[in-house]
């Protein structure tokens, strides 16, 4: 049974919807029994579908001198060439990435760094200047309008900032939009509102107009208007923003328990490091429209590639962002394994545990195990191999 997340009461709560249904995603262990069977074409396709957005090279330059640097890139120029020839000042500066189905990935930097031109390529809002963008392996570039309209309406969805709901509009209607427009039958759009009102704890406020919410319930019509369409990408631009931080952190929370039962991939854009850290499997870093760097937020924090990346990392608590599996994962020799531990042999946490639960356990014996309840494996490693790892963390955030 999929949990719904902590529901908002209301005078008189409408009754629960039918049962959500948990969507397939391709296993990875099955990409590797493929590849274990030596059937290498099969392993690459599987391993391809489950990539959902490929960028590569992705250049933009607004205004002017865009058409005089196409021109010159039609002429065999590479983009670093005809920007420097033009003296052009791109926003989005030979950025590749690939996201993976199930992640989130969050996309941040400072104001102008070029994140919003980064996701605005990604929906075809706008067309990049140089480079390519695939969303399921459609490439955005080479689709006409009506080709753009359907991975739009089908393929993915937005959360915005701004929550751009229709505010004289009751919650139904707002949630319903996308679905409507894809024409689909009024009874399946009710049923369907009627669940996903249920995922971000609305049930019950469905007749509701926008204008009587507040800021974070506004922001749960937008998440269940995205969620009604039941997108293989999930675009979030600053969605928990405007918020006060209590909501905020609320929201976060109940976006990680979605993320986990629906398995979505979502591509999050945030100025926030202590958001990025809490919510994303990877963060990258952009400045003045480049890639700075990518990884988990433990990698940033541990090596900071820059002063740009040190300072987005310095005021990070540590023991706050990190969890227990990331943290014996970086143990040296440490493995997670398919083995079986006898009942009650070992102190056991859960590997997405926060580090502040790990270190509450160690008091308790010699050795703890981390226990991954997606792949089912555990990492058993000693308590002070866990005290020397959170040492040398702490040590290489000082050196550098
Ligand atoms: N339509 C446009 N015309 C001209 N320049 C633009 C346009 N949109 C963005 N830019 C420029 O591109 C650069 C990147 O802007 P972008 O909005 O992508 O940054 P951002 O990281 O999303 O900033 P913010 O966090 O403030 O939203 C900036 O220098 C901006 O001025």
């Amino acid at each position: 049974m999929l949990q719904a997340i902590r529901p908002i009461p209301t005078p008189a709560c409408a009754p629960s919807g039918a049962e959500p249904p948990l969507r397939s995603v391709l296993p990875q262990a099955e990409a590797r029994r493929l590849r274990d069977a030596g059937d290498a074409q099969a392993a690459a396709d599987a391993s391809a579908a489950q990539e959902i957005v490929r960028i590569s090279n992705l250049g933009k330059v607004f205004g002017k001198p865009e058409a005089r640097i196409r021109r010159r890139l039609a002429r065999g120029e590479s983009f670093g060439e005809a920007v420097g020839h033009e003296q052009a000042r791109p926003a989005l500066d030979q950025v590749s990435l690939s996201m993976s189905r199930g992640e989130i990935y969050v996309i941040m930097g400072l104001s102008g760094s070029g994140k919003s031109t980064l996701v605005r390529c990604v929906n075809g809002l706008i067309s990049p200047t140089a480079g390519q963008v695939s969303v399921c392996g459609t490439p955005v570039g080479e689709c006409g309008p009506a080709a753009l309209r359907e991975l739009r309406m089908r393929r993915m969805a937005m959360v915005f900032q701004s929550f751009a709901l229709l505010p004289h509009m009751t919650v139904e209607k707002n949630v319903e939009f996308g679905l409507a427009l894809r024409k689909e039958d009024p009874a399946a759009r009710r049923r369907r509102v009627g669940e996903v009102l249920e995922m971000v704890g609305l049930d019950g406020w469905k007749s509701h107009r926008i204008h009587q919410l507040s800021g974070g319930m506004k922001q749960r019509v937008g998440l269940a208007r995205a969620l009604a369409t039941d997108p293989e990408l999930l675009i979030m631009d600053e969605p928990f923003s405007a918020l006060d931080p209590l909501i905020r952190r609320t929201l976060q929370d109940e976006l990680l328990r979605l993320q986990r039962e629906l398995k979505m991939t979502i591509l999050f854009v945030t100025h926030d490091f202590a958001e990025a850290a809490r919510i994303g499997s990877r963060i990258l870093i952009m400045k003045d429209g480049r890639a700075v760097q990518e990884g988990t937020a433990t990698d940033l924090v541990a090596r900071p590639c820059n002063d740009y990346v040190r300072a987005f990392v310095a005021n990070v608590d540590r023991m706050q962002m990190m969890c227990a599996g990331e943290l014996v994962a970086g143990i040296p020799g440490s493995q997670f394994t398919g083995a079986r531990l006898p009942r009650g042999a070992l102190v056991e946490v859960a590997a997405d545990a926060p580090l502040s639960q790990l270190l509450g356990v160690l008091r308790h014996g010699a050795f703890v195990s981390v226990a991954d309840g997606r792949s089912g494996q555990r990492c058993v490693v000693s308590c002070s191999e866990v005290f020397d790892r959170i040492g040398s963390l702490y040590a290489l955030g000082r050196e550098e």
